[in-house]
C-alpha cells in the first residue's frame, strides 16, 4: 500500500478488515516502526483519530509528532502562483515538503468547508499532501471520506459474526451542518463485507450517486429499521443543495422505541455524538460506540503496519 486515503488505495480490503479483526482478538506489539516517525497534521479537531493513531504507532515502536496547523502554525496558502502579500503566510507546497522531510509516514485531517461542492469533492488539501509529500499519506478524515473510520466499522460488524447482516445507515438530526464524509466512506467500504446495506434519510438528504450505487435508499426510517441487525447513525448535510440543512418534518432521533422495530440491532456511531439529538441516552449507553472507538486503534495499527512493510 502506497497511501491510505480511500478504499481505492487498498488492494485487498477484505484482507485488511480481517487483519483488524485479528488484532482486536489478539493485540500485537512489535518494533517494525522503531526509529521511524509518524507525523499527524490536524486542520480540524479530533479526539479518537488523534489518540488511536498515536497509540497504534506506539504499538509498532514508532515515534509520533503532531501539528495542529490552524492553531499552532502559519496560515496556509493553497492557490498556486498567487502573490502572497495578504493574510496567508506559508504555501501548502512548502509546508508539506518540510513536514514530510521529518517523517516516514504522514497523516492529515481536513474537513469539508460545505461552501462549494466542487471544491470539497476535489479534495484539495488531501491531494496537495499526496502530491508534495515524500512519504506515504494517511487520511485522518478528508472533505469527502473517512477511511480509517470505515475500516473500523467494517471490522466491528465483521467481528459480530452475524451472517449477512442487514445494516441501516440512518440519517439523524444535528444542530449543525456536517460533512458527508463518514457516510460516503461507510457506503464505499460496505461492499467489502457480506451485508445487506440500506440508507435511510429524509428527502433532500440523498448522498451522491457515486456512493449510493447498488444501495437502497429509503425515506421512511421506521420501515428501513425492520429486521435490521445494525443501525449506523450519522448526520450529514444535503449533497444536492450543498451544505444546506432543509427542514425535516418527522423526528429522526433514534430512540429505544425505534430500536424495538429492528432485529435486536446493535447501534453504531463514529462519535462524537450529540446525546438526545442524534440518539437518546439509553440507545447510546447500550451500543457498540465504545467498541468502535477502541477498534480505531487496531484499524490504524493495521494500516501503519502495511505502510511500514512497503516503505
Ligand atoms: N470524525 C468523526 C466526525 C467528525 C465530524 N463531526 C463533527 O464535526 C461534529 C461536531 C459537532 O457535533 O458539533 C463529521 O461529521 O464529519
Ligand atoms: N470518529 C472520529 O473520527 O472521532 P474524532 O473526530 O474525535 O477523531
Amino acid at each position: 500500500m502506497k497511501h491510505f486515503t480511500s478504499i481505492t488505495d487498498v488492494e485487498h480490503p477484505d484482507a485488511l478488515i480481517q487483519q483488524v479483526v485479528n488484532l482486536k482478538e489478539q493485540p500485537q506489539f512489535s518494533n517494525i516502526g522503531k526509529h521511524k516517525t509518524l507525523g499527524l497534521v490536524f486542520f480540524n479537531p479530533s479526539l479518537r483519530t488523534r489518540l488511536s493513531t498515536q497509540k497504534a504507532a506506539q504499538n509498532l515502536g514508532m515515534d509520533v509528532i503532531v501539528l495542529n496547523i490552524n492553531k499552532d502554525s502559519w496560515k496556509v496558502e493553497f492557490e498556486d502562483g498567487t502573490v502572497m502579500n495578504g493574510a496567508t503566510q506559508e504555501h501548502i507546497k512548502d509546508a508539506v515538503k518540510v513536514i514530510s522531510s521529518y517523517c516516514d509516514i504522514m497523516g492529515v485531517r481536513s474537513f469539508a468547508t460545505l461552501e462549494d461542492r466542487e471544491e470539497d469533492y476535489k479534495e484539495r488539501v488531501l491531494t496537495n499532501f499526496v502530491q508534495y509529500s515524500s512519504v506515504p499519506v494517511i487520511s485522518l478524515e478528508s472533505a469527502t471520506l473517512h477511511p480509517l473510520q470505515s475500516l473500523t466499522d467494517m471490522a466491528t460488524i465483521t467481528a459480530s459474526a452475524i451472517q449477512r447482516p442487514k445494516v441501516v445507515l440512518s440519517w439523524a438530526p444535528h444542530p449543525k451542518a456536517l460533512p458527508q464524509a463518514v457516510s460516503n466512506s461507510f457506503l464505499q467500504w460496505s461492499p467489502a463485507i457480506d451485508a445487506e446495506v440500506v440508507c435511510a434519510c429524509p428527502e433532500g438528504y440523498e448522498l451522491s450517486d457515486a456512493f449510493t450505487g447498488g444501495i437502497t435508499t429509503m425515506h421512511n426510517q421506521e420501515e428501513a429499521f425492520a429486521d435490521a441487525d445494525f443501525i449506523y447513525a450519522k448526520n450529514w448535510s444535503s449533497y444536492d443543495s450543498y451544505g444546506a440543512t432543509p427542514a425535516v418534518e418527522k423526528d429522526w432521533t433514534i430512540t429505544v422505541e425505534k430500536m424495538a422495530l429492528t432485529n435486536d440491532a446493535r447501534f453504531m456511531h463514529c462519535l462524537p455524538i450529540r446525546r438526545n439529538v442524534v440518539a437518546s441516552d439509553p440507545v447510546i449507553d447500550h451500543s457498540l460506540v465504545y467498541q468502535q472507538a477502541k477498534n480505531r486503534e487496531y484499524a490504524a495499527q493495521a494500516v501503519l503496519q502495511n505502510l511500514l512493510e512497503d516503505l
